[in-house]
């Protein structure tokens, strides 16, 4: 039986979500759709010929055609949507972050505690991004030995003027907040943001570098560059004792032309982590059938979101900030 889904926001995100959904992923049907914009929901009903556009998020949540619903709206409705989601007793994929601030994010750990059962699942679909799970699995093997440090680039070709520096922590690095945490096994401890200066014409969001220490002792940088103009760009790179493992951006051609032998950049994350979005989609709705959860969970989104917070805390005054998190859980662990 499919796994009818409905989904909250159809804009660049929830747009390639219903299409991914529509077309690549057995045993799933988009049944209805909402956005606060009717105008999208109807054009996306139109291209992928499914789902019911309707009028209120509420209602969709609650209708008994909906088995599961899919949240891309924008930041600060995700927590309120995805309560309504437990509420209801239905599997959610939020898209990340799980709320700006992490005490909204444990209001809804609370929800699902007091549930029982993991519902929710995140969209750091990079845990599905073949390159990093062979990173991962290429450090479990125990070839290169333990790892030392992480190295994070994240590079976007341009940010609207309202993507400050905030968001730079809070909506972009919360990306590699969660893969460091994942590559690495290990909660992050200590944060220290710096700023180089600013970059001339850009947004007030570019340039922000940030180290991070582990728990269990590596180090693990981040640089997030919102206006790098060139392309999409995201870099890691693994140090370990004997050696290291870096990403390769998934590519398929190069064209050698005017004395230049280059690699296109993507102009945003949906070319580079196509893979990775539809794995994640595919893996979510294989787990909803089976009725078991996937994925970054609800703990993993409170956790990204704590770091962000004592990230915002030093890129105010650059001091080093400690990370605290609550207690996990066992639901979590
Ligand atoms: N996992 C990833 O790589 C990415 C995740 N995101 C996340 O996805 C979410 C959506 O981002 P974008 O698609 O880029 O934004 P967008 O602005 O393109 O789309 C958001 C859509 O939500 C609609 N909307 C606004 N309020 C709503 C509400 N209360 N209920 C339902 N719909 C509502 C808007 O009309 C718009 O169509 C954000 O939370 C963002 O952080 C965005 C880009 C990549
Ligand atoms: O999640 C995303 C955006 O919200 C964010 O703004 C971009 O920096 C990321 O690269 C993208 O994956």
């Amino acid at each position: 039986m499919s796994v009818r889904v409905g989904i909250l926001g159809v804009g660049v995100m929830g747009s390639d979500h219903a299409r991914i959904l529509a077309t690549q992923v057995p045993g799933a049907t988009v049944q209805a759709i909402y956005d606060a914009d009717p105008k999208r929901a109807k054009a996306v009903a139109a291209e992928i010929g499914a789902g019911t556009v309707v009028t209120d998020a509420l209602a969709l949540i609650n209708d008994a055609s909906v088995d599961a619903v899919l949240v891309a709206s924008p930041d600060q409705t995700h927590k309120e949507l995805t309560l309504a989601g437990i509420a209801a007793n239905k599997p959610v994929l939020c898209e990340k972050p799980l709320a700006p601030t992490p005490a909204e994010c444990l209001e809804v750990i609370a929800a699902e505690v007091k549930l029982g059962r993991r519902l929710v699942q995140i969209g750091y679909m990079r845990r599905f991004d073949p390159s990093y799970v062979e990173m991962k699995a290429g450090l479990a093997s125990g070839r290169l030995g333990s790892a030392l440090m992480f190295h994070c680039i994240h590079r976007n070709v341009a940010a609207p003027d309202w993507f400050d520096s905030k968001m730079a922590v809070n909506n972009s690095a919360v990306h590699e907040f969660d893969i460091a945490r994942w590559m690495l096994d290990a909660e992050l401890v200590g944060i220290t943001v710096f700023r180089p200066k600013p970059a001339k014409g850009s947004s007030p969001g570019a340039p922000v570098f940030l180290m991070l220490e582990s728990a269990t002792g590596q180090l693990v940088t981040v640089e997030v560059f919102n206006d790098a103009a060139y392309g999409y760009d995201v870099r890691g790179e693994l140090v370990c004792e004997k050696g290291t493992i870096a990403l390769r951006a998934p590519t398929r051609t190069e064209t050698n032309a005017e004395l230049i032998q280059g690699i296109a950049y993507p102009a945003d994350w949906r070319p580079r982590f196509a893979d990775a979005y539809r794995l994640q989609a595919q893996a979510w709705v294989k787990a909803i059938a089976r009725g078991t959860a996937t994925g970054a969970s609800a703990w993993d989104g409170y956790a990204a979101a704590a770091i962000a917070e004592a990230g915002l805390l030093s890129l105010a005054d650059g001091r080093r900030v400690e990370i605290r998190l609550a207690d996990r859980p066992p639901l979590y662990r």
